[in-house]
């Protein structure tokens, strides 16, 4: 365990900073890379945990991947050139590897066993290995392929027609990736547009994707090439910080360089909501994804009402939305977040239960939460459930607390944010 003593600030956070880069990019730029024939350069790749994982799960399938700091210089050479992993492969607390890679495995000729933690292992996996087995996949593992451990023996598989039930690009990346080796046509459709970095980095990469609304068709047997990828700045981190001078006196941060695919951006439009003062600029496209700067000045907020389509668009900041809500007047209810049940943790649970032991009004409800602004919070011992969204809302609670808080462990914040507490020493200082 790494507990830490974290003591209330008392000042505002001011300055620049430039967060890691985006975890869902970076994830899908080592598959992409991998899958091309040619040389992919990335650059600003986040080397947190769960990326590590995916850059290690393709060189134990032989490809060759090279990381000098921030820069990976990967050695496509298309899928035939994949090798049988001799060990299972582990994939530590990361869902989107997990989900992504079963699409991807289920279409290679290898065979494979795939693993992961504690939490991952209670992760859902039937929302992809259903869909998947329409298309043709092998699975094999608990409760009929439900849950990790699993084994994958991978063929040519089936294009589908697959209307989504859940609302996640993880589901909907995964049959992109099996439906690339697939034969014919593969249509999806998503009842609410969930975060698209797959498509775009497919068509940087010259897969041949049509969307029109919200259906998805991709077509089979095609070759990926190469091309370089620079990882805009996470916007999921970037919200820790956001909301930090959102809810603290006489702040005045910039982000820069930070991803604004508006599939992301509920935070931003909930907190413009909230009576926020934010800028952005310097917008621009790189590798298909908008970048920009963020820029927030402390205004006073009010309490809004978080539900319907906008959740895809901020699901891994529901947890920072939460104590943003405790410190602003009003009641705010966050509704239809049902999916927040199966994160990392249950992250309905763990959020009311940390921000009830620091003085907080808030109720859980089954699809979110009610809370009752404003409070002053108090210090109190506190877990953060190994889950990095959970503990990094604890580091920013505690900096507006009146006392100290006790975080029972910080390790898992190296899962998403490893230079965390340095940057916000460097705005906080
Ligand atoms: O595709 C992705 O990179 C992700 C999709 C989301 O999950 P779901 O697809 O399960 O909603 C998100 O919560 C996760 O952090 C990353
Ligand atoms: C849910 C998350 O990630 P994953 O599903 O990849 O574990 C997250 O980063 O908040």
């Amino acid at each position: 365990m790494n507990e830490i003593q974290l003591k209330p600030i008392h000042r505002p956070l001011i300055g620049e900073l430039e967060v890691p880069g985006d975890k869902s990019i970076s994830h899908r730029a080592v598959m992409l890379g991998s899958l091309a024939n040619g040389t992919t350069k990335v650059t600003h790749f986040l080397e947190g945990e769960d990326c590590m994982h995916t850059v290690e799960a393709f060189r134990s399938m032989g490809v060759s991947i090279d990381k000098e700091e921030l820069t990976l210089t990967i050695e496509g050479k298309g899928m035939e050139a994949f090798v049988e992993p001799r060990e299972p492969l582990y994939f530590g607390n990361s869902g989107t590897t997990a989900r992504l890679m079963l699409g991807l495995l289920s279409g290679l000729p290898i065979f494979s066993i795939v693993y992961g933690d504690p939490s991952l292992s209670k992760r859902p996996m039937d929302r992809v290995t259903i869909p998947l087995k329409k298309m043709g996949a092998n699975f094999d593992g608990r409760e009929m392929g439900s849950y990790l451990p699993l084994s994958i023996r991978g063929k040519t598989l089936n294009s589908i027609d697959y209307t989504m039930p859940v609302k996640s690009a993880q589901v909907k990346s995964a049959i992109l990736l099996a439906g690339l080796h697939a034969e014919g046509e593969t249509k999806i459709t998503e009842m609410t547009p969930t975060r698209n970095h797959t498509e775009n980095m497919l068509r940087a990469f010259g897969a041949d994707l049509k969307t029109d609304g919200n259906t998805i068709t991709i077509t089979n047997k095609q070759t990926l090439s190469a091309t370089d990828i620079y990882v805009p700045g996470d916007i999921s981190s970037a919200a820790f910080f956001l909301a930090a001078a959102a809810i603290i006196p006489g702040s005045e941060l910039t982000l820069k360089n930070v991803g604004l695919n508006e599939t992301r951006t509920g935070i931003i439009d909930v907190l413009l909501a909230m009576g926020a003062d934010i800028q952005i600029n310097n917008e621009q496209t790189i590798s298909g994804e908008i970048i920009g700067d963020i820029q927030i000045t402390y205004s006073p907020l009010q309490s809004i009402t978080i539900e319907g389509d906008i959740i895809p668009r901020l699901i891994d900041e529901i947890p920072i939305l939460a104590l943003v809500a405790t410190q602003v007047e009003g009641t705010t209810i966050i509704r239809d977040a049902k999916e927040l049940r199966v994160k990392e943790t249950d992250r309905i649970t763990a959020i009311t239960e940390l921000l009830t032991t620091l003085g907080a009004e808030i109720e859980a409800t089954e699809d979110g939460m009610i809370i009752h602004g404003r409070t002053q919070l108090a210090g109190g011992k506190v877990a953060s459930y190994d889950d990095h969204r959970i503990a990094m809302m604890a580091v920013v609670a505690s900096l507006v607390a009146n006392d100290e808080v006790i975080l029972d462990d910080v390790s898992s914040i190296a899962v998403s944010y490893p230079g965390f507490f340095e940057d916000l020493n460097k705005i906080s200082n």
